[in-house]
């Protein structure tokens, strides 16, 4: 198994529409629109730069991973996700590394993609997200 490249950069926020006129007005990205993925209880906006991206979340639920990250350390980077070819295989390889998976089984992502999560107890304190995308 190998990451291929970072994918994307999950950054929690209070306020979309406020967070990505930064990122427009003074990084000079545009934002490629917004999906609002029910099962990890977010709306999200992507910005392409390079050939990754940046990912702004933003909670729909009080209980959500956002909202409850933001309540314990405010705004920030949350999460990043590295590209892999086969999240299946990627799964199966990280378990045999012993690494704690949050997701056992892949699950939708943003834009298709198929994405599970490592724990961060297992990756030195930053949460990894694997994602495959066609
Ligand atoms: C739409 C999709 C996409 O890209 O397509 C997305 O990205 S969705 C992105 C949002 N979805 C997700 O994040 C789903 C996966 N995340 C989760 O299941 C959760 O957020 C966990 C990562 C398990 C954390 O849950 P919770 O805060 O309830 O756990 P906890 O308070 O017991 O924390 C356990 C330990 O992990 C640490 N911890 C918690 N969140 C962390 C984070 N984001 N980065 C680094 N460390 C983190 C805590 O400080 C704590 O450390 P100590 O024990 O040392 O105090
Ligand atoms: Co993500």
């Amino acid at each position: 198994m190998k990451a291929l490249k970072v994918d994307h950069i999950g950054i929690a926020v209070k306020n979309l529409d406020e967070t990505i006129k930064f990122y427009q007005d003074v990084l000079g990205l545009e934002c490629q629109g917004s999906e609002v993925v029910e099962e990890q209880k977010v709306k999200v906006a992507f910005l392409p730069v390079g050939d990754t991206e940046v990912e702004l979340l933003e909670s729909t639920a009080e209980d959500g991973p956002i909202a409850k990250f933001i309540e314990k350390n405010g705004e920030g980077v949350q999460h990043i996700a590295f590209r892999v070819e086969n999240i299946e295989e990627a799964i199966a390889y990280m378990k045999s590394k012993g690494m704690a998976m949050i997701d056992e089984k892949p699950r939708y992502g943003a834009g298709g993609a198929s994405i599970a999560f490592v724990h961060p107890k297992s990756s030195h304190r930053v949460l990894v997200e694997l994602s495959e995308r066609k």
